[in-house]
């Protein structure tokens, strides 16, 4: 139980009562809960308020236009408050309920790399010494416990509950997952942000921003308006965005740390191929750090030096900082070795699911192609239609064979979106059945080839219509190279 007058500092007027509870979903209020009637993309949560008043509610916060007057008048008892941009004034309520954060909270946004560098900030100030935690794409992970919610950024209450949660585990840093999606529906509004990160930013969800530059202010909003004024950001200087960010934090007042090859403060002088993974040489304030990055991929140590930025921009110990990068692990799903082929052809599993970092990905694998570069890749329904060809062209230009197959439908029909896709590549082939298409690429493999199964990663599931069939592509290599002789590789690991 909390008051009210603790969840809403500025509505002085408002008369105080015990709030049990607080939810945006009137399916889950009980008796003394607090219920935020948000509009939606599919239904409007005021259609529910006088359900949850029902199932118990005493206060209600929703849009002045949300109910009629008369309707208020009947239902007296409940407290309503009444707000223009509800869902923000509700991520506030839900971090005063919950009422804790761990001291260092860092936030990582863009379009790729997001689970990278928060997977490798957790692992750096692990390796530092500190309890820690994150939330994202991989779930909530404390230091001993892991939960999925589904989503890259949870809703308030997911979030603000499992803030207090990692605290309640002795956690004192969380870095977390910004979504655009998230940014943009005010989910993260109430978290006491002190640092964060702008991995870079091409296309993505055209489908629910529209436009770049309305997905370019979903982001921006992390800087300029959810991090208090004086924090610290970490940014890109490679990202062609770079400058209008760093705008935005300056009249913000943050500091900024910038990360590049070419220019930043955080510098990336040399980057060479090894056995292991990478050596690379890094410049900072006047020092040199020379050292061994164990993961495979080039653009992966943009990442790395991103978490490290996320290090020392909440004052964490540099040398320390730049010492814990030799021992960073792969993060799962991520350029993730799968499996090895008779022949000696690698196998990876990667989430590449947007024509930049499928570029990337496959332009980080060619120096390691002896022979020929294979794709495996479908694009998920009800997501960004415009990317589709953009990815076909992308394989057709950077694989040497690909295979066009299902990622998640959804609600659409799955040939549709394969036939969208081989207009980008039409030497494809056509291979529906997932499991399939990883087998067939498989059988097809030589020497001195290298297969990569992109798009789903980590994801345990294929969703179609509304159902979530059990799939795992790791587990489909491994059973294809069973099918064929087979040297699979030791047992996947977490990397958050
Ligand atoms: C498009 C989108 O982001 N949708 C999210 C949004 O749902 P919505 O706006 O469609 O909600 P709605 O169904 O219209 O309902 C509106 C309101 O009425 C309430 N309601 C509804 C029914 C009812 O009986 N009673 C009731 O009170 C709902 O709880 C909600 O508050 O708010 C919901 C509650 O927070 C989210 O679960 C839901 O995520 C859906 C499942 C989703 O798939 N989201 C994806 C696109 C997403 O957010 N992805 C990003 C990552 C993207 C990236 O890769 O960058 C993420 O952060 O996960
Ligand atoms: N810095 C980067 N630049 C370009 N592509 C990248 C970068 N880092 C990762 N990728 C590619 O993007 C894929 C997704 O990476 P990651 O999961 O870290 O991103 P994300 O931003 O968390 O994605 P999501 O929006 O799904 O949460 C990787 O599997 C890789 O193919
Ligand atoms: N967070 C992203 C993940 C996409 C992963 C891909 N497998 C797909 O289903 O499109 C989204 O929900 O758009
Ligand atoms: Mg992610």
């Amino acid at each position: 139980m909390i008051k009210l007058s603790k969840l809403l500092h500025e509505h002085t007027s408002l008369r105080d009562t015990d709030i049990a509870g607080v939810t945006a979903d009137s399916r889950t209020v009980k008796p003394g809960y607090l219920f935020a009637a948000l509009p939606g993309t599919q239904v409007d949560g005021a259609d529910y308020i006088l359900k949850a008043i029902k199932a118990g509610a005493v206060a209600v916060l929703c849009r002045p236009d949300a109910v009629r007057a008369d309707v208020m008048a009947a239902h007296d008892s409940v407290i309503w408050i009444r707000e223009d941009i509800p869902a923000q004034v509700f991520a506030h309520i839900a971090a005063r309920f919950f009422d804790q954060q761990p001291e260092t909270v860092a936030a990582v946004t863009g379009t790729n790399g997001k689970t990278s560098v928060a997977a490798f900030t957790k692992q750096i100030w692990e390796h530092m010494g500190f309890k820690s935690g994150s939330v994202g794409t991989l779930g909530i992970n404390g230091p001993d416990s892991h939960q999925d919610t589904g989503m890259t950024t949870p809703d308030p209450v997911t979030l603000q509950k499992a803030m207090r949660d990692l605290c309640e585990a002795g956690v004192d840093h969380v870095v977390f997952e910004a979504s655009s999606h998230g940014l943009a529906q005010y989910r993260l509004d109430g978290m006491n942000v002190s640092v964060a990160a702008f991995t870079n930013l091409t296309r993505d969800h055209f489908d629910y921003h529209g436009t770049q530059e309305e997905y370019f202010n979903a982001k921006a909003r992390l800087f300029g308006e959810v991090m208090k004024p004086g924090s610290v950001a970490v940014l890109n200087a490679d990202c062609p965005l770079v400058m209008e960010v760093a705008d935005i934090c300056g009249a913000r007042g943050h500091k900024v740390i910038t990360i590049g090859h070419h220019s930043g403060d955080i510098r990336l002088l040399r980057q060479q191929t090894s056995e292991v993974g990478q050596d690379i040489t890094i410049g900072y304030q006047g020092e040199i750090y020379d050292l061994t990055l164990p993961l495979v991929g080039s653009f992966q140590a943009m990442n790395a030096l991103m978490a490290v930025g996320l290090v020392i921009g909440s004052e964490g110990n540099v040398d320390q900082a730049f010492e814990a990068l030799s021992h960073l692990r792969a993060v799962e799903g991520r350029m993730e070795q799968a499996g090895r082929h008779k022949s000696g052809a690698r196998i990876y599993v990667d989430y590449a699911h947007t024509p930049d970092a499928l570029e990337t990905v496959l332009t980080a694998m060619r120096p390691h192609v002896k022979n020929k570069l294979a794709v495996v890749f479908g694009c998920g329904g009800d997501r960004d239609k415009g990317k589709r060809l953009i990815m076909g062209e992308v394989a057709a230009q950077f694989a040497d064979r690909t295979y066009v197959t299902d990622d998640n439908p959804r609600g659409e029909t799955a040939a549709d979106i394969r036939d969208q896709i081989m207009q980008g590549c039409p030497g494809a082939m056509n291979i529906g059945d997932r499991a399939s298409a990883i087998g067939q690429a498989i059988a097809d493999l030589k020497n001195g080839d290298i297969l990569l199964v992109a798009g789903k990663g980590h994801e345990q599931g294929q969703i179609i219509d509304n159902k979530v069939v059990p799939f795992d592509d790791i587990a489909e290599i491994r059973s294809a190279l069973a099918a064929a002789p087979l040297q699979p590789s030791p047992q996947r690991r977490y990397g958050a």
